[in-house]
This record gives structure tokens, C-alpha cells and sequence, in this order.
């Protein structure tokens, strides 16, 4: 079958297959909890049980890569390899990956209990293309990433730092040519004889499923039982083939189920059972394919009562067989099938006994004309949306994935080459570092928003970039910019010690640590608009827990970083109508709409606006007879915040450079710093033009210009009268 094997030792496949995977993540992706015994063991064995699900993983990567041959796509399934697209990624970040699970994604509310939680997403992230049976599964993987990883979700994917991962819903199907023609074969045909004769005079229910948890076949003999107990009548004219396939027989959950469904069925067979027939026939064995074909063509009702199912190829597969015979499926809403099988099944709530007798009712009693209808509904589906389609669809997807990712990487900046950097650095003269503050150099924060002291920690210097900023700040060939949006308070308090220059409120607000603060914006600005739009933020503070504001000096800011985030995405939405349809809508504001926050000010008040000011300040103060030779941008600023001088494009983006060879270690814990704490993969510079020729980001501007000597206005700050110098 050219296929080939990796070998698991026992011990491997104890804790990697029995443990992990079918005793920890195929209850949690199906929403089954564990009893509480279980739970608790499984709580202690749980890091053994994922380290082995991880070397297993790896197992299977180095066995892909030793006959890996370019070009080739690698495609990855189901919830044992969730870590193979990382593990892969890794060998060759040109390889091609996709994977897809065949079971259910939980929600996320489910998915963040597992220890492991972030630790799965980012692995399955690194594949090209992530695919799922429906759109629920799919939005649900979306959903974790945004809320666990922080990431951002798009209609096409989930997006980290440039990175696209495509995630869409690919349903399976069955090779239904297989069935329909099986059913002309003669040992098929003699079954089916067999079967009408020996069920003559009785409807044939059918149930074709795994012993698993998830399949809800107790539910289905007690609505079976409850069926037979409300309608006499039917007792000795119908039957319930059950079969019952025997799955994970290790799993000691897996044991108990098949004493509880023997023992419900012995119940019931005792109880309605005659000296000639029983209303249940069980079987714990797998049939052959003919015979199965056969089963299911004579079947008048078939019951699929899946607690949850990723998709249940079993109603595919009687619908397949019943062209003639056109019995009714009914079909758990909790099974993937449901959303495109849906229109020709009755569909029911597993959990709902009640319900399902009175859908088996239905179904025996139903007309002949609805059963057609229902039927051609289904076979055609069947039909058309067959497994070999599902393949190709994924695979030709996946190849253009690759494609559109490649257009997309050539428009994104390319990484920081960190040694690049480091050695233009250090050939510089006179080198110009500008530093945001936010998510740049204060702690950062867990995408949970759980770190409680978050307000704290957001206006607070890590400690770890103290002593570097202190070197870099005191080195007399390197000026340094703190340009942030925080008030001037903050920075105070932060900077004051060294040696550099600060930007308060974007800009609005200029001082050299040792000097005053001075503003550069027009005198008399009007801000009656404050007022009116800290009402509104008022208000969507009190009902988005977690959301906070801050009153600053010329702008006033909403952020949600903290909050649920697609709550507080709706809320953001909310609040700009609030504010276009009030206290904006006349005003001469600009209202920026960040990744978590909302921010309102005076017009022309930008980071891009703010540098070619900051620039005339320090460009005269010092005198600069030496052109600027060097440019670092590390900071967190938004993206399309294009600096004046094109200095650069910065989205998360680091541009970093130490001037003394001696502080090249200090530069790369700098560089290893920020990148780990805000999961920077992603170091990325762009090729800067000004003026002319191309310059790259270290080198700005050989003949660089000054602009402008702008005009000066002194803060008094001590009685907070603006007045102009
Ligand atoms: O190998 P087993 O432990 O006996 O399990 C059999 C398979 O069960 C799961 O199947 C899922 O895939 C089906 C097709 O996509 C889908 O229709 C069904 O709803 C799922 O349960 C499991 O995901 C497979 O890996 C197992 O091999
Ligand atoms: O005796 C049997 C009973 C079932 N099946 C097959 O097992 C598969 C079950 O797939 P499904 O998606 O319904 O559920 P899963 O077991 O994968 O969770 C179907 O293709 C059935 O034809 C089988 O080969 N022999």
C-alpha cells in the first residue's frame, strides 16, 4: 500500500495513544468531562502523557522528512498529530502542511481547561492550511487562537505577526460509487435476501457505530425502549440491529461502556422480548463490507444518536445504499453530518429521549412521498460531495495557500537580520534610536488579560531593559526618542533618569530629560470636545469589564486590551457610532481606531506628524554636523503610522542596534528580550527610501537635511500655563 510505518514502542503507545489522545483529548474535542476519579488521575499523568504525545509527534516528523522530496505536500490528520505541522515547520519552513481534524473543535471555553492549551494551537499554526468537517469547528479554532493566543482571527484565517494560517471548513464525504455498486454484487444480494427473510414482517432499524462514549448508544436503546413502551402495537414489528464495533478496548472507560450498553440491552430484550423474537439485536463485532452494504439497503429506519460527532460517515453511507429502498435517517444535531445531511434526516437532540421515540414514531409511520423527498435530498449530496472531491479540494487549496502566501510575504517587511543590524550599528557615527513605550519596553501582557496588576505593569519599565537603555542613553554618538502615546507623567516617571529625549501623547509633548517639557501644537486648541466624548467612554467602560480609560492632556483613549476581545471588538463598534453620531460629528478630531482601543484627539496629532518635529528639535538642539547614519525603530506602533522621514513602517516590527562592539551581547539579550516576551518570530525591517537613493533602515539618509527650524513653545509646568519662547 506504499505506506510507512512508525513504530511505537508500547510504553509510547500507552501514554501517547491510550493516554493522551483518546483519554484526554477525544473526550475534551467531543465535550465529555471525565468522571471525577479519572479526572483527577489524569491530572497527575498528564505531563508524562504530553511529552509523549509530543515525542511521538516527532516520530512521525523525522519519518516524514527522511523521505520528504520537494514539492511534496505533507498532510497531516486528526487530533494524534497536532504537533507534527510544528515539528515539520521546523525540518523545512518550505514545506508544504496542512492538516485537518476529524473530529469536533470544542469551543473555546472548552479548549482553554487543557493544560496544554497554547502549546497545541501554536504547533497546529504552523501549518499552511488548517481544515475542519463544518464552519462551527473552524470558528471555534479561530475563536481559541484570538482568545487564548491573542491572536488576531480573520475571515480567512489566524493571523500572527504577518503569518497566515488559512483555517476553513472542508466536510468530508464518502466514495459513494463504492456502495451503489456494491449493492449489485451477488454475495451483496444474497445477504440482502437473507436479511428480508429474516426479518420479514418487521421494520429494520439500524445503528452502525463504534463503542465510543461519544456515539450515544445507550440514549438510543432507552428512546428505543421508551418507543416500544408508549406504542404497544409496534413491539413484535420492529427491530433494532445495533452494531456495535469494539474501539480502545484498553481505555478502561471504554470497558465500562460495553457492561452498561450489555446490560441495558439484556434489560430490554428481557422485557419485551418473546420465546421467538427480541427487539434488539446486538452485535460487538465489525461486519464485512458486503455484509454492512447489505444492512444498510435493507434498513427502513437507520439511528444516529451521536452525543458529538466530527462529521459520522455511517449516515453517508446509508444514504448511499437506500436508492431503492428510501428509508429515513435520524440523525443527531450534535454529529457534523447534521449540517449538510440536515434537510433530509429528522434531526434530534441525543440528550432528549422524549424526542427521539417520537422521531422513530415519525419515521416508521412517514409517507412514501416524504421518504423520497427526504431520500433525493440526501442522495444527492451523498452523490456529489464524495471523499476523492474532499481531498483534492484540500490539497488544491493547500497549493494555493502557498501561492497567495507568497505573494503576501513579498509585501510583507522582510526579518530583521539581527547581525546586519548589529554591525551597521557599530560602523554608525551618529545614530538616531526611536523607542516606543507600550508593549516595547514595559512587561507584557498575557493575551488572557489575566495579569491582575495590568494597569501597573502597563505604565512600568520592565527592569530588564534598565541597564541596557542606561548604556545606549549615555553613549554620546547615539540619540535616543522615547515616542509614545502615554501622558507626560508616565514618561516622567520612567525616563527621567536618562539621558534622552521623550515624546508624551504622541508627540503633542517634547522634552529632553534634561530640560523642560515644550509643546509643538498651535496655542488655544480647542478641547470642548473632551467632556462629551469622556461621557461616552464612561459609558462603555462601566459594561466592558476589563476595559479602562485614560484621560490625557490632548487626546483621551478606550482600551479594551484587557477585555474579552470579541466583546470588546462589538463594544468598539458600538462606541464609534456613539461618538460619529454625537460628540465627533462635528468636531475637527481624529478618532484612530487601534488594534484594542479607540482613541480620540485634535487633528494632526500623529506619531508620523510628531517625529518630523521631534526631528527639527534635536537635528538644531544638537547641531548634528554629522548626518544621521543610523536609524532603529523598535516599538509597538501602529501599522500605517508612517513616520515623516519614512524612517519606517513599524507594526510590532524591531529594528534594534547597540554602538559599542562591547555592547553587542547587551543588544542581542535586548533582541532576545523583547522577541520572547512579545512572541516577536517576527523581527521584521523594511527598505527605507529618503530621500534618495534606497536606503536600508540602519542606513538613513547619508544626506539627510533638516527640516525646518520649527518653532519653540516652553511648558511652564509647574502652574500649567502654555507659553510660547
Ligand atoms: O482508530 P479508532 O480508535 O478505532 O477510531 C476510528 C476513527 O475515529 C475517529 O473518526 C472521525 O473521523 C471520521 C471521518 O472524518 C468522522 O466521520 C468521525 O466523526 C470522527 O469520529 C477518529 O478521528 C479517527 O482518527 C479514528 O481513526
Ligand atoms: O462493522 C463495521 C462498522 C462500521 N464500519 C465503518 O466504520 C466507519 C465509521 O465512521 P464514522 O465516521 O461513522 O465514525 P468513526 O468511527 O470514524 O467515529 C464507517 O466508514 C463504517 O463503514 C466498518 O467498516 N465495519
Amino acid at each position: 500500500m506504499r505506506c510507512i510505518p512508525v513504530f511505537l514502542d508500547e510504553e509510547i503507545v500507552n501514554q501517547y495513544y491510550n493516554g493522551y489522545c483518546n483519554n484526554i483529548l477525544w473526550p475534551l474535542f467531543h465535550y465529555l468531562g471525565l468522571p471525577q476519579e479519572d479526572r483527577l488521575a489524569t491530572t497527575r499523568t498528564f505531563q508524562s502523557q504530553f511529552d509523549a504525545y509530543k515525542k511521538a509527534n516527532q516520530m512521525f516528523a523525522d519519518v516524514v522528512n527522511k523521505h520528504y522530496e520537494e514539492g511534496d505536500v505533507v498532510w497531516c490528520h486528526d487530533y494524534h498529530l497536532m504537533f507534527l505541522p510544528k515539528c515539520l515547520k521546523q525540518y523545512n519552513d518550505k514545506m508544504k502542511v496542512g492538516w485537518f481534524l476529524h473530529t469536533p473543535f470544542p469551543s473555546s471555553e472548552i479548549h482553554r481547561t487543557l493544560p496544554s492549551r497554547s502549546e497545541l494551537l501554536r504547533s497546529v499554526l504552523a501549518a499552511d492550511l488548517v481544515g475542519f468537517h463544518t464552519y462551527d469547528y473552524a470558528r471555534h479554532f479561530v475563536s481559541a487562537c484570538t482568545r487564548i493566543l491573542g491572536l488576531e482571527g480573520t475571515p480567512e484565517g489566524v493571523e500572527d505577526h504577518g503569518k497566515l494560517t488559512r483555517v476553513a471548513a472542508f466536510p468530508i464525504g464518502i466514495d459513494s460509487d463504492r456502495f451503489t455498486q456494491a449493492l449489485e454484487l451477488p454475495e451483496v444480494q444474497e445477504h440482502m435476501k437473507e436479511l428480508k427473510e429474516r426479518f420479514a414482517g418487521r421494520k429494520v432499524m439500524l445503528g452502525v457505530d463504534r463503542l465510543d462514549m461519544i456515539k450515544g448508544i445507550p440514549q438510543k436503546i432507552l428512546a428505543f425502549e421508551k418507543f416500544l413502551e408508549e406504542n404497544s402495537h409496534w413491539r413484535d414489528k420492529v427491530v433494532l440491529l445495533q452494531i456495535a464495533v469494539p474501539t480502545r478496548k484498553d481505555v478502561p472507560e471504554y470497558q465500562k461502556l460495553t457492561s452498561q450498553v450489555h446490560e441495558i440491552v439484556g434489560r430490554i430484550n428481557g422485557r419485551f422480548g418473546t420465546l421467538t423474537a427480541v427487539p434488539i439485536h446486538h452485535l460487538d463485532r465489525s461486519l464485512d463490507f458486503h455484509e454492512l452494504c447489505a444492512l444498510y439497503a435493507v434498513t427502513d429506519v437507520a439511528l444516529v444518536t451521536s452525543l458529538r460527532d466530527g462529521m459520522n460517515l455511517v449516515s453517508y453511507e446509508f444514504v448511499a445504499c437506500q436508492a431503492s429502498k428510501k428509508g429515513v435517517l435520524i440523525l443527531s444535531e450534535f454529529a457534523g453530518a447534521a449540517q449538510s445531511l440536515g434537510a433530509g434526516a429528522i434531526l434530534v437532540n441525543p440528550w432528549n429521549i422524549t424526542e427521539i421515540a417520537a422521531s422513530i414514531g415519525y419515521a416508521l409511520e412517514m409517507s412514501a412521498d416524504e421518504r423520497e423527498k427526504r431520500h433525493q435530498f440526501n442522495f444527492k449530496h451523498v452523490k456529489t460531495h464524495t471523499s476523492q472531491e474532499w481531498a483534492a479540494t484540500f490539497v488544491s487549496e493547500l497549493n494555493d495557500t502557498i501561492v497567495e502566501a507568497q505573494l503576501r510575504t513579498r509585501q510583507v517587511p522582510p526579518l530583521l537580520p539581527n547581525k546586519v543590524a548589529v554591525d551597521c550599528y557599530s560602523k554608525s557615527n551618529n545614530r538616531l534610536i526611536i523607542l516606543g513605550f507600550n508593549a516595547t519596553l514595559n512587561e507584557p501582557v498575557d493575551a488572557l488579560g489575566r495579569a491582575g496588576q495590568i494597569r501597573e505593569l502597563e505604565h512600568k519599565l520592565h527592569s530588564n531593559t534598565k541597564e541596557p537603555l542606561k548604556k545606549l542613553s549615555d553613549d554620546p554618538k547615539t540619540t535616543i526618542v522615547v515616542l509614545s502615546g502615554s501622558g507626560r507623567a508616565v514618561l516622567d516617571k520612567n525616563f527621567s533618569e536618562f539621558n534622552m529625549w521623550l515624546a508624551a501623547e504622541n508627540g503633542i509633548f517634547l522634552r529632553h530629560t534634561s530640560s523642560e517639557w515644550m509643546t509643538t501644537m498651535p496655542e488655544n486648541l480647542n478641547m470642548d470636545w473632551v467632556d462629551s466624548v469622556k461621557h461616552v467612554f464612561e459609558y462603555f467602560t462601566e459594561r466592558t469589564p476589563r476595559s479602562h480609560f485614560e484621560l490625557r492632556e490632548m487626546s483621551i483613549v478606550w482600551n479594551y486590551k484587557y477585555a474579552d476581545v470579541e466583546f470588546g471588538r462589538i463594544q468598539a463598534r458600538d462606541l464609534l457610532q456613539h461618538l460619529w453620531a454625537g460628540p465627533i460629528s462635528n468636531a475637527s478630531l481624529d478618532v484612530v481606531q487601534g488594534g484594542r482601543s479607540v482613541e480620540v484627539r485634535t487633528i494632526g496629532v500623529s506619531k508620523g506628524a510628531a517625529i518630523d518635529r521631534i526631528l527639527g528639535e534635536i537635528v538644531h538642539k544638537k547641531g548634528m554636523k554629522t548626518p544621521i547614519d543610523y536609524v532603529l525603530c523598535v516599538g509597538h506602533f501602529l501599522a500605517k503610522v508612517t513616520f515623516h522621514l519614512r524612517l519606517c513602517y513599524c507594526y510590532r516590527k524591531i529594528m534594534i542596534g547597540l554602538a559599542d562592539p562591547k555592547l553587542w551581547n547587551l543588544m542581542k539579550m535586548c533582541i532576545n528580550f523583547l522577541s520572547q516576551s512579545y512572541h516577536l518570530n517576527h523581527l521584521q525591517y523594511q527598505e527605507l527610501c529618503y530621500p534618495n537613493p534606497i536606503l536600508t533602515g540602519h542606513h538613513l539618509c547619508q544626506n539627510y537635511q533638516p527640516p525646518p527650524k520649527p518653532v519653540r513653545r516652553q511648558l511652564n509646568t509647574r502652574n500649567n500655563v502654555r507659553c510660547q519662547t
